[in-house]
């Protein structure tokens, strides 16, 4: 059984170059997470703060809250990028990380080539990924510039391979970042099919994102953060109606 288990996780970003005299004088601000010092008078950024999460095989859970409320940390807390500063966090299953849809990928080989390489990072095995590569490549209708170096693609023709090769893999838990829902409109109504599938067969879901329109799609739970800590928990709509409001109030209308 895939789970997740973070228990007390904090991770604070220490600044050395910050001066921790003038923080007297600052206040928290409408995004980001707290600023503070730590026992050694270091400026530190709490991204997170004491966060208690479970998430089990078949959850989707949704990550929503303001510019800098801690989603993509927490996703690289969970991907074992980043340690918590206490706290744990015990990742049960093989980890298909999504941050950026570029990482992985090498200028001076081929698209094809790159393929093979970027699914070797997601966790495939070679003989999984030369199964796939006829249809990874039918996907991206990159045609012969299949057979050119990564450097000579514009950048929609990388998000197509990119694309082509996250939605072909077998992950466990699948980790999402936002970036995947900033494609171009038409290729991503095609990619969302096989993005659907990708999704139905990863054990477990994590997807922080802006968008309510692909949350909605892909997910079923949400979790709201700000500042670095858990405001809200529970069903996508009902959280997602109190992030909407919230919003709302904050901005005046
Ligand atoms: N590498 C880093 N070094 C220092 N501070 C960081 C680093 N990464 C994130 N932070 C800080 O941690 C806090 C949380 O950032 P995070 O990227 O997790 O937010 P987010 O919710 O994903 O935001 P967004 O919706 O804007 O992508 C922010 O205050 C940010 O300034």
């Amino acid at each position: 059984m895939v789970s997740i288990d973070v228990r007390g996780a904090s991770v604070d970003f220490p600044i050395f170059d910050a001066k921790s005299r003038s923080l007297k004088h600052t206040v928290l601000g409408v995004v980001g997470g707290n600023v503070a010092a730590n026992e050694r008078k270091v400026v530190v950024i709490e991204a997170l703060r004491n966060i208690d999460l479970h998430v089990s095989e078949g959850d989707r859970l949704a990550l929503v809250g303001h510019n800098g409320a801690g989603k993509s940390t927490l996703l690289r807390l969970l991907s074992g990028i980043y340690e918590p500063t206490s706290g744990q966090a015990l990742v049960n299953g093989r980890v298909a990380p999504v941050f950026d849809l570029g990482v992985g990928m090498d200028p001076e080989i081929s698209g094809l080539e790159n393929i093979l390489v970027r699914g070797l990072f997601l966790g495939m095995s070679r003989k999984q990924m030369e199964a796939r590569v006829d249809d990874i490549a039918e996907f991206t209708e990159l045609g012969n510039f299949l057979q050119m170096p990564l450097r000579t693609y514009s950048t929609g023709m990388r998000v197509r391979l990119a694309l082509g090769v996250v939605t072909s893999i077998d992950p466990e838990i699948l980790l999402l970042d936002e970036g995947i829902g900033a494609v171009d409109a038409a290729f991503l109504e095609r990619a969302k099919g096989r993005l659907k599938d990708l999704v139905d067969r990863a054990g477990l879901l994590v997807f922080a994102s802006h968008s309510n329109d692909l949350l909605k799609q892909l997910c079923t739970s949400a979790l709201w953060m700000e500042h670095g800590t858990i405001r809200q928990q529970g069903p996508l709509e009902e959280v997602l109606d109190a992030y909407k409001g919230r919003e709302h109030a904050a901005s005046g209308g």
